[in-house]
């Protein structure tokens, strides 16, 4: 056994990790493959595009058979509980969310992806155990309508929106945090808002495509898109976003977003916003980061290299990931959360 971002993992893991990447060309189905092979995205770099369709949209048979050996390398974090609790003694658990996929389930609509109330009954409470922050994609307002809990840190547009809780709790009480507001991109809004309209536009002709303005960036929804017309639909994007060298092109669970190319993710956030509550520095930190996404791996990923806490990827799926440990669904989220909130009581 060895010990990795103060939790003991098993000896198994550079096994399994190698495993993976040698099944890793078996995410993505025939059909697909055809349809996206002529797919030119991001500067002709076609490649980039069709993993990050594999890996948000795992849905070969395949993947089951890897399942095993994927939950070896990261084990449920349910399973693991008392060992990631005994790692965290003496520290100040810090909580990090995402939102869909993680505390709502992916629905068709993205305007309809409600938390449950039970959901937020867990966030409410575990906010009052642990400073708490929603992480997300989504634009600030909009996921704060849907999660509405004062008391917590909002980090919207990939962090590119930031403001502390406007309700007091025993985490900000000099109030210092009800102030905090910090928007590193104001300059792109402009930008932005001049690319949201022309998507829009472009891409009204495809039938099920969706636009969706964050904000501090953009997203194209293609979820409800035949996939034969993927790419006909990032075509449509592509031709928008040559004017736009500014800007970058990411992709999540069947959504294209559209960035401002700035150095700045949700790791950033995750950092910033320790360091806001005066734990950038401090080593008795442990800070816990869950989500589901693609964009969610940059905060994994500054976990691992900071050496404190872990992440924990919400998938059914084995995927490629920097989180340490995994959850299957939402419903799974709660649990842990609950666990959590019932841990700190005793
Ligand atoms: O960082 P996140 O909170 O995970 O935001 C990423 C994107 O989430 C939303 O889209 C995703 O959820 C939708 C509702 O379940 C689903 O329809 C869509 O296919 C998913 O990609 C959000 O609507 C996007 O703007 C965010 O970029």
């Amino acid at each position: 056994m060895t010990q990795k971002q103060n939790v003991v993992v098993s000896e198994t893991k550079s096994k399994v990790m190698a495993q993976n990447k040698s099944l890793g060309g078996g995410y993505i189905s025939i059909t697909r493959r055809s349809i996206l092979k002529n797919l030119e995205i991001n500067n002709g770099r076609v490649n980039g595009w069709i993993e990050s369709i594999r890996a948000s949209s795992p849905t070969h048979s395949s993947l089951s058979q890897n399942k095993t050996s994927w939950i070896l390398h990261h084990p449920s974090a349910l399973d693991m509980f008392d060992q990631i609790m005994e790692a965290s003694k003496g520290k100040q658990i810090v909580m990090f969310l995402d939102y869909d996929g993680t505390l709502s389930p992916i629905v068709d609509d993205p305007n309809r992806a409600y938390m449950s109330n039970s959901m937020r009954k867990t966030v409410r409470k575990l906010a009052r155990c642990f400073p708490t922050a929603i992480v997300t994609g989504r634009c600030k307002d909009k996921v704060y309508n849907f999660v509405r809990l004062a008391e917590l840190y909002y980090a919207g547009s990939h962090g590119l929106d930031i403001k502390g809780p406007t309700r007091t709790s025993k985490y900000n009480k000099d109030r210092k945090s009800e102030t905090l507001l910090f928007q590193p991109a104001t300059y792109f809004l402009p930008m932005i808002h001049r690319v949201y309209q022309q998507l829009v536009d472009k891409t009204k002709p495809i039938p099920g495509a969706m636009v969706e303005n964050n904000k501090f960036c953009v997203s194209v929804h293609f979820r409800c898109v035949d996939e034969k017309k993927w790419s006909e639909l990032a075509q449509q994007v592509k031709s928008v976003l040559k004017d736009y060298p500014k800007l970058r092109l990411t992709q999540g669970r069947k959504v294209l977003e559209i960035r401002p190319t700035i150095k700045w993710d949700k790791g950033k956030a995750l950092e910033f916003l320790l360091e806001s509550l005066g734990l950038a520095n401090c080593k008795d930190v442990f800070p816990v980061y869950i989500g589901d996404d693609r964009s969610d791996e940059d905060a994994f990923k500054k976990l691992r290299d900071r050496g404190q806490g872990f992440g924990i990827l919400v998938s059914k799926f084995p995927k490629e990931t920097s989180a340490l440990y995994s959850l299957q669904e939402p419903n799974e989220v709660m649990d842990f959360l609950q666990r959590l909130v019932e841990w700190k009581k005793v």
